[in-house]
């Protein structure tokens, strides 16, 4: 117990619900929002050659040509753009080239278009000189799974047209593609999380990426808090379902638009995680002799960066949660919105309290995760490639 009582256990104060969001928005600041405003705001912006506008020659005199303005912006009425109308027929105050446009939208809107995301791929491709069947997304401390891989090319995210950079210790931001097991394969040494500051969509984009460059199955690895009591630091649960917080409180990597050529406006989500990879998976486990170690459960995924409340962590094993963690939730949304098939696992790094302590060594830390990754990273490391070969002989 710590310093102060809480009846019964449960500590229900519910004293004020007030947990509302401030203004509406998915708060992402991304620190590109002013360009956007600029572009808004100044409507003798244009794409030509004579005033202001981007490349012109005349910078700091309004544009007398105004024929590519919409009849608002001359009248000094505001003209707020919704996505909708970015990904429309171009015109925002007046005319954009496409370049242009398409670098405000990347810049910020929170969706890529998918011209954009098949430049990627494009690059990634043709760069590599392949066309991998399986991405790997490594989860904190787990980047040696994209160390195993055989004649990579190697690919640092800033070197990478329009893609975010990795911010978290433990995430190395470049992508590797080469063969595993006889298969061709990209992964993610590094992956986006919200708590960055990019939109679900963005820390999501990869894996549109992956698709475009052929990628039929996502395995998707992470560090994570196990909330079920019968969990050790070091077990690995193979995700068989998820509880998405982060869609609970109205944020998804779906939001938006909707370009079909992905997937559908609603996907189904049950299902998501492939049932045959999972017990191939477990026979895999039962041949290493770490079938104790293993488990089937459900993790979810809150926002971060901070590690949860007691009492969080009791109303997500209320509800059903095994593990909890601050990603791939979206990652495996996308990848199923996009038909790819699914294999995701936690490696559990602490276990989470659910009692109330004062005891320094029941709080979660970044450095303990990734000590116990880096000790576990063997056997992630063997599971993966071994379920990699047994993908590659059943497609050979
Ligand atoms: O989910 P991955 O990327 O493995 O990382 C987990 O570890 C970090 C916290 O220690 C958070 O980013 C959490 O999501
Ligand atoms: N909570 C959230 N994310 C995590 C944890 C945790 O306890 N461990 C590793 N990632």
């Amino acid at each position: 117990m710590t310093g102060y009582k809480v009846a019964n256990g449960n500590g229900h104060s519910n004293g004020n619900g007030n947990t509302k969001g401030t203004n509406g928005t998915n708060g992402h600041s991304n620190g590109h929002k002013s360009a956007d405003y600029t572009a808004q705001e100044n409507p003798t912006m244009c794409s030509r050659d004579c005033c202001s506008g981007p490349g012109g020659s005349n910078r700091g005199n309004t544009c007398s040509d105004k024929k590519g303005a919409k009849a608002g912006s001359l009248t000094g009425e505001k003209i707020i753009p919704t996505p909708q109308s970015l990904l429309g027929n171009g015109k925002i105050q007046c005319e954009l080239t496409h370049e242009e446009l398409r670098a405000l939208r990347v810049l910020n809107e929170d969706t890529y278009p998918y011209e954009v995301i098949e430049e990627i791929a494009d690059f990634i491709t043709k760069g590599s000189g392949m066309r991998p069947k399986i991405g790997i997304i490594c989860g904190s401390g787990l980047g040696s799974l994209a160390d195993m891989i055989q004649d990579p090319k190697i690919f640092e995210y800033e070197k990478i047209p329009n893609f975010p950079v990795s911010t978290v210790e433990g995430h190395a931001g470049r992508l590797v593609v080469g063969t595993l097991e006889g298969a061709t394969v990209m992964a993610m040494q590094g992956r986006f999380h919200f708590y960055e500051g990019y939109p679900l969509a963005k820390c999501s984009m990869p894996v549109r990426v992956m698709k475009l460059c052929g990628v039929e199955y996502l395995f998707a690895t992470n560090a994570a808090g196990g909330i079920n009591p019968r969990f050790a630091v070091g077990d690995i649960m193979l995700m068989h379902d998820h509880v998405n917080m982060l869609g609970f409180a109205g944020n998804s990597p779906l939001q938006g638009p909707n370009d079909p050529r992905f997937g559908p406006r609603f996907p189904a989500l049950v299902n998501s995680y492939n049932k045959d990879l999972i017990n191939k998976a477990i026979e895999i486990a039962k041949a290493m002799g770490i079938e104790s170690n293993i488990h089937v459960g459900v993790y979810s995924c809150l926002g971060g960066p901070n590690y949860e409340t007691i009492a969080e962590l009791k109303a997500l094993r209320m509800m059903g949660v095994d593990a909890v963690g601050m990603s791939t939730v979206h990652e495996v949304i996308t990848a199923r919105h996009c038909d790819m098939k699914v294999f995701a696992f936690s490696l559990i790094t602490n276990k989470c309290a659910t009692e109330y302590s004062d005891k320094k060594d029941d709080e979660a830390n970044h450095d303990e995760v990734m000590a116990v990754a880096k000790n576990r990273q063997k056997a992630c490391c063997e599971l993966v490639s071994r379920l990699i070969r047994e993908i590659h002989l059943a497609s050979a």
